[in-house]
């Protein structure tokens, strides 16, 4: 059945979702600040509310769309990865406390937007406390070039894409400094180790990480020129300093943000994240590329955990 889908943010990762939509024959309304239409015209009467807005603007659009007169059954998704630099909370948290009486769906998955818009294929999960809710979803956006799953585990599934984003800067880091592929193995699996440790924190369930939007956001990200988060690692091992980098990138990359916020978790709640603190470090220029290197090599021995 076609539906009427309100979609904020026109970026990269917006317009991607729109044409997904729009293909499988839905009635797609596009918002974005420097756009002609407005955000009352956009959601009203729509029954799906999607936000592919950068973290930093989640918040204030949130409150935005508060304003505006919204049907009761509509099911807000959200598609951004990232931490709210004040509160911590994720995207879904930020509109499931606007929303508290809607339901609340993540869509996250190993996702490079350019990859999709060329219509390579793709797949990706769609996760909420109400399963109906996220089967409409899967419904909406499924089709032969783009697999979606459901999950029920919504925290989990977006805390996949977002912590991924901060050892995908590291993955560009170890590419760029051109350390091998022994290295690249060993930093991606002990990132997992240390995604799954804050995940658990931060409500997730484990088994979530080793699904599409942990394990798997996490090998595309990390092995991919085309995430904007990998590109900020590799030009900082050329020597680029972040202000340089981000001058020139296309888009948002919220590792850069999420990093930060990680360390204000880490240092309130006690969680060892070595490969987060080196790359917090070297954002921060505290350490060179090498120096991050040799403060994770030469960390105190220890059994392998797994979390
Ligand atoms: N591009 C990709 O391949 C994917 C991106 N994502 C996530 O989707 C989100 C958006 O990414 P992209 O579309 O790539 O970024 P982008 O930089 O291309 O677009 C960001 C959009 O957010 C809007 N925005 C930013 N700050 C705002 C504010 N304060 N108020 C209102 N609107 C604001 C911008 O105007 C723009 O429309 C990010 O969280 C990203 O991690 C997720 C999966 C894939
Ligand atoms: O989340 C993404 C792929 O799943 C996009 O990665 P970047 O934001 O690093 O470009």
């Amino acid at each position: 059945m076609t539906k009427t889908i309100a979609i904020l943010g026109a970026g990269a990762w917006g317009t991607t979702l729109a044409n997904l939509a729009r293909v499988n024959g839905h009635e797609v309304r596009l918002w974005s600040r420097q756009g002609d239409l407005s955000l009352e015209d956009v959601v009203k009467n729509a029954e799906i509310v999607l936000s592919a807005i950068s973290m930093k603007g989640v918040q204030d659009v949130a409150l935005l769309v508060k304003s505006c007169q919204v049907s009761p059954h509509t099911i807000f998704v959200t598609a951004t990865k990232g931490l709210d630099a004040k509160t911590t909370r994720t995207p879904s948290q930020i509109w499931q406390t606007e929303f508290p009486d809607h339901s609340v769906v993540v869509l996250s998955g190993p996702n490079l937007s350019q990859e999709i818009s060329q219509g390579l294929p793709a797949a990706t999960v769609v996760a909420s406390k109400n399963t109906a809710a996220a089967q409409v979803v899967q419904q909406i956006f499924s089709s032969g070039r783009f697999r979606v799953y459901t999950n029920s585990d919504p925290v989990g599934v977006e805390l996949g894409g977002t912590l991924k984003n901060v050892m995908a800067i590291a993955s560009g880091v170890c590419d760029g400094l051109h350390l091998g592929t022994n290295a690249k193995a060993a930093l991606v699996t002990r990132g997992l180790t240390e995604i799954i440790r804050i995940g658990k924190v931060l409500g997730a369930k484990t088994e979530t990480f080793y699904g599409l939007s942990g394990l798997g956001d996490l090998l595309a990200t990390c092995n991919s020129p085309l995430s904007r988060n990998y590109q900020v690692g590799y030009q900082l091992a050329s020597g680029k300093t972040l202000t340089e980098i981000l001058a020139s990138l296309p888009g948002t990359a919220e590792g850069v943000n999420t990093c930060q916020v990680l360390m204000q978790i880490s240092q309130q709640q006690n969680i060892t994240m070595p490969i987060t603190e080196q790359v917090y470090r070297l954002l921060e220029t505290q350490v060179t590329p090498k120096q991050a290197l040799d403060e994770l090599m030469l960390r105190d021995t220890k059994p392998e955990y797994h979390q």
